[in-house]
């Protein structure tokens, strides 16, 4: 950073200049989302699992604390520090710290069916997470009621309780493609050792990198946009099982809108293409050059033109469509991007309501048509000023219109940003950002 001029504060922000484009390789972490369904089905599967790529980011660490207070043991290979081994209950009692624990991120709903598992209960507390509008639990729930099990809620949280009163197959059909429902059933049907038949699936990458851990792990699964099918092996085994977290989609798809918009040239690495394809479209179709390897990305924006062609984002929970974590870093991108663009996540329906108010205290002039759905025109100036992460992606999009912005823009709320990401602007340091973390 050239200049000490960064406004006073008085908690830890990372300040953040405009400088020349980005350039150079990085690579991305393990996936967040991937990684908690991931160690919930090792402890569900009751089996030793050494994971690989695991992220060092707050959720991660969270529900590996989740993990020992369920009685589980979690090691870690001297010299790996991406690296963690699972080993299943010793059937100790659950700590009395897990219920306030669990509290703190969204996905301690994964650790129903290894808790059913090994106690035959599960009391959790609703779960936490962004704060980006109602996030029910309903379909879980359903999941939970087919296959025989019965729940209560109150206003702290919910008790599930396995009845194990059928065998055979279990048909669940879900009314929408719920990530969460679909990795309910899918770890529900693993402890019952039952076979699954799941209508109207979640088919993201972080529910079938669990099915292709539970193909390693001897189950047969089959996936379709309709259906996913699961069967366990004929016979149980102990044996250890070794799995590995899939690059972070959305570091890599936020890294990308990062080298886009300073019209910079640079290659992520570490993450499935396939994974990132959507966002690769939108980009291609903004005028961004993505060549895109089965590993690796490479955006080539240096002395290319935008395309000028107006963008529509629409969050979407089915397979192929944009995931609404990508929409933010995508908005603070096209802000800077001739054409009118539209943006609606009706999936999170308070993720506007925290981003919107961010970015116009940078000068962004975004148009809200409802509460879920804005439009805005670039390309527009925006100005360093003070903000804040209010969730995950929100802090992930403002690293990207800071880098834009005149001035000095000051990030506040790291601790939402670390939760999903274990050292976002340290990645974008290693690009060339002129940005450091300024302690009050
Ligand atoms: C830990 C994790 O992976 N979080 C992701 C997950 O969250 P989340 O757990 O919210 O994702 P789901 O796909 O299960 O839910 C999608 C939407 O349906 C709602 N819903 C879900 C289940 C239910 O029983 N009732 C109900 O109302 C949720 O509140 C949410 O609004 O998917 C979101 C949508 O892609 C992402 O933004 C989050 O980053
Ligand atoms: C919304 C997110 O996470 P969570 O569901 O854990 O709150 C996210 O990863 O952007």
């Amino acid at each position: 950073m050239t200049t000490t001029q960064v406004p006073a504060v008085t908690s830890e922000v990372i300040a953040i200049r405009p400088g020349p484009p980005l350039a150079g390789t990085v690579t991305v972490d393990g996936s967040k989302n991937a990684a908690l369904p991931l160690l919930a089905a090792a402890a569900a599967l009751r089996r030793p699992v050494q994971l690989a790529n695991v992220p060092a980011n707050a959720d991660v660490q969270a529900m590996l604390t989740l993990l020992q207070y369920a009685g589980h043991r979690i090691a870690r290979p001297v010299g790996e520090p991406n690296t963690v081994l699972v080993l299943s209950s010793d059937g100790t009692r659950i700590a009395p710290e897990l219920f306030e624990a669990a509290a703190r991120i969204r996905a301690s709903y994964y650790l129903v069916p290894a808790l059913l598992a090994a106690h035959d209960r599960a009391s959790l507390p609703w779960p936490g997470g962004c704060p980006i509008g109602e996030r029910g639990m309903e379909q879980h729930f359903r999941v939970y009621e087919t296959f025989g099990d019965r729940y209560a809620v109150d206003d702290h949280g919910y008790t599930v309780e396995a009845r194990n009163t059928h065998n055979g197959s279990v048909s669940v059909m879900l009314p929408f493609r719920s990530r969460g429902a679909s990795i309910a059933a899918i770890l529900r049907a693993v402890i019952a050792r039952r076979p699954l038949r799941l209508g109207h699936p979640n088919l993201s990458p972080e529910v079938t990198s669990v099915l292709v851990a539970l193909q390693a792990a001897g189950w047969s699964a089959q996936a379709n946009e309709r259906l996913i099918a699961l069967a366990p092996p004929a016979s149980a085994s102990q044996e250890p099982l070794a799995w590995t977290v899939p690059g972070d989609k959305i570091e890599a798809g936020t890294l990308a809108c990062a080298l886009a918009a300073t019209g910079g040239n640079g290659r992520i690495e570490g993450v499935h293409s396939k994974d990132v394809a959507p966002m690769v479209a939108a980009l291609r179709w903004l005028g961004v050059p993505v060549a895109a390897q089965e590993n690796a990305l490479t955006v080539h924006a240096a002395d290319t033109q935008p395309s000028h062609h107006p963008l529509r984002a629409i969050a979407s929970l089915s397979p192929g469509g944009l995931d609404a974590d990508f929409e933010p870093p995508l908005m603070a991108l096209t802000l800077g991007l001739p054409g009118t663009h539209l943006f609606a996540d009706t999936i999170n329906p308070g993720r506007h309501g925290n981003l919107l108010p961010q970015l116009t205290r940078l000068g962004a002039d975004i148009h809200e048509i409802s509460p879920t759905q804005c439009r805005l025109t670039g390309p527009q100036r925006l100005t360093g000023a003070g903000v804040e992460a209010t969730d995950i992606r929100t802090g992930s999009a403002l690293l990207v219109a800071g880098i834009t912005a005149h001035g000095v823009t000051t990030l506040g709320g790291l601790e939402q940003l670390r939760r999903g990401h274990a050292d976002l602007p340290t990645k974008l340091r290693a690009l060339g950002a002129d940005i450091c973390e300024v302690t009050p």
